[in-house]
């Protein structure tokens, strides 16, 4: 299914939950502000290649707007559309001061070499800057971009308008250990970046998980776990629960997947990937086909790679008791019936990922201030924001005798449209 229809259908289902007035209804749909440009370079080779770039602004009644930006061949109005969206009903849920947004060229990152992905990043920020800021626009990675990415749009913002390190998030931390250490000796952050913010979504979905599994009786130690997408988001999840004594039995990335029913060694794992681009060739674990993996046996699915993977194809296979979205949209929404009746919990998006935008919150505070916090404390506050976001969530579904996606669904959206009626609308 079209993710924006995907999206739009779960909005409208908790507007009827709350009962939201439809003309107001209408307009928390429409976002604020859709951008399209198109970006030429120079490759390396002297010929030209055009790519066309997105951002959409969804809605600002809480704040500055907020989310990522990603490369992606597959990048579209209508997925960017959602995604923004998504972004709007995701920092309401974890109660931090901003809108949402989102941005993305249709590209190959991994078809770019390191100067032309500058070049790209450097002529869309020029396409849009003016349309960004600290107080209005605020960008931060997604799929296909990382710190590196940000820094450019850093500069490249900075070049007309001063510097300013909040107008993005997700910034460089250089560690001075290796990439695969959980613990590096010394973090430096030269242009603000947070300490903690490359863990953070894989952390938020590791307290999300503790938080759900708790529910049902249940901790990270006795279960088993597969996890779909091996990239900033996945694998730190892996690391983090492999760390709390969970089992990740199988992983996969473009380039395949990797199984163990004994467990995977994460850290090799990880240093097999950095060193092999990619997880292909692993020798601590069996090689599966990628398209098995959702419907792996397994405690606990997470999905942290692309939308809409979970649909009405694979749904009635899938063995998984619980799925923590890891990855924005995973599921459709005629999977969800299909697993609501089969009892499998979802865990949804707008929730479980939060915490790479609450720790990007707290890097933009932080560059506000001039000050900067240790890594304790970021971890310590992300801890706060997601054990209160599924309390939140939790009372909502009680309220609206509904489940986790429309709990999470309808706390969102009542906040912005709380903040929306707030502000009014006299001209
Ligand atoms: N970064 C963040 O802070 C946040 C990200 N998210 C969401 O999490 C998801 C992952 O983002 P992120 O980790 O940042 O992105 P990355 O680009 O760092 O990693 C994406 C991972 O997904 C893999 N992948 C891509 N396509 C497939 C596929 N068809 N099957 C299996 N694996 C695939 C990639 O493989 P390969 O590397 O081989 O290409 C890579 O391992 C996205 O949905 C994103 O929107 C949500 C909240 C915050
Ligand atoms: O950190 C951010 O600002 C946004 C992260 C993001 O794009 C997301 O949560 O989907």
């Amino acid at each position: 299914m079209n993710a924006l229809v995907a999206t739009s259908r779960n909005f409208k289902q908790a507007a009827k939950l709350l009962g939201l007035d439809s003309k107001l209804e209408k307009s928390l749909l429409i976002p604020f502000r859709e951008i399209k440009v198109e970006c030429t370079i120079p490759k390396d080779d002297g010929t030209l290649a055009s790519f066309v770039g997105f951002r959409v602004q969804h809605d600002n009644a809480r704040g500055p707007m907020k989310g990522g930006i990603r490369y992606h061949h597959e990048v579209d109005p209508d997925e960017v559309n959602a995604l923004a969206q998504l972004m709007t009903w995701k920092t309401a849920v974890a109660n931090i001061p901003y809108g949402g947004a989102k941005g993305g060229i249709g590209c190959s990152p991994g078809e770019l070499s390191c100067s032309e992905l500058e070049r790209l990043t450097r002529v869309f920020t020029q396409k849009i800057h003016d349309l960004i800021g600290i107080h209005t626009d605020v960008p931060a990675p997604d799929m296909g971009t990382n710190p590196q990415t940000m820094a450019w749009i850093l500069d490249e913002y900075s070049k007309f308008h001063g510097y300013s390190p909040a107008v993005v998030t997700g910034k460089p931390v250089v560690t001075t250990d290796s990439y695969w250490e959980l613990m590096p000796l010394i973090e430096v952050s030269d242009l603000g970046g947070s300490l903690g913010r490359e863990a953070a979504t894989g952390r938020g979905v590791l307290f999300a998980t503790e938080a759900l599994l708790a529910e049902y009786g249940k901790s990270i130690k006795d279960q088993r776990f597969v996890i779909q997408g091996f990239g900033n988001v996945g694998s730190w999840a892996a690391q983090l629960i492999s760390a709390a004594g969970g089992k990740v039995i199988a992983v996969s990335d473009v380039t395949g997947a990797i199984k163990n029913n004994k467990g995977l060694n994460i850290e090799k794992l990880l240093k097999h990937s950095v060193e092999n681009r990619g997880i292909r060739g692993f020798s601590g674990g069996e090689s599966i086909d990628p398209s098995s993996l959702l419907t792996e046996d397994c405690d606990v699915l997470i999905p942290a790679a692309l939308g809409g993977v979970i649909n009405r194809e694979n749904a009635n296979d899938i063995m998984a008791k619980f799925i923590i979205e890891a990855a924005n949209h995973p599921t459709d929404p005629e999977a969800d019936e299909i697993l609501s009746k089969k009892g499998v919990v979802i865990l949804p998006d707008i929730y479980a990922n939060s915490g790479g935008v609450t720790v990007s919150y707290f890097e933009w505070v932080q560059n506000i201030q001039g000050f900067m916090w240790d890594e304790e404390k970021v971890n310590a506050e992300l801890k706060t924001y997601m054990t209160r976001g599924f309390k939140d969530v939790k009372e909502m579904c009680r309220a609206h005798n509904c489940d986790l996606r429309m709990g999470a669904f309808t706390l969102g959206v009542n906040r912005v449209a709380r903040a929306t009626v707030l502000r009014g609308w006299e001209a």
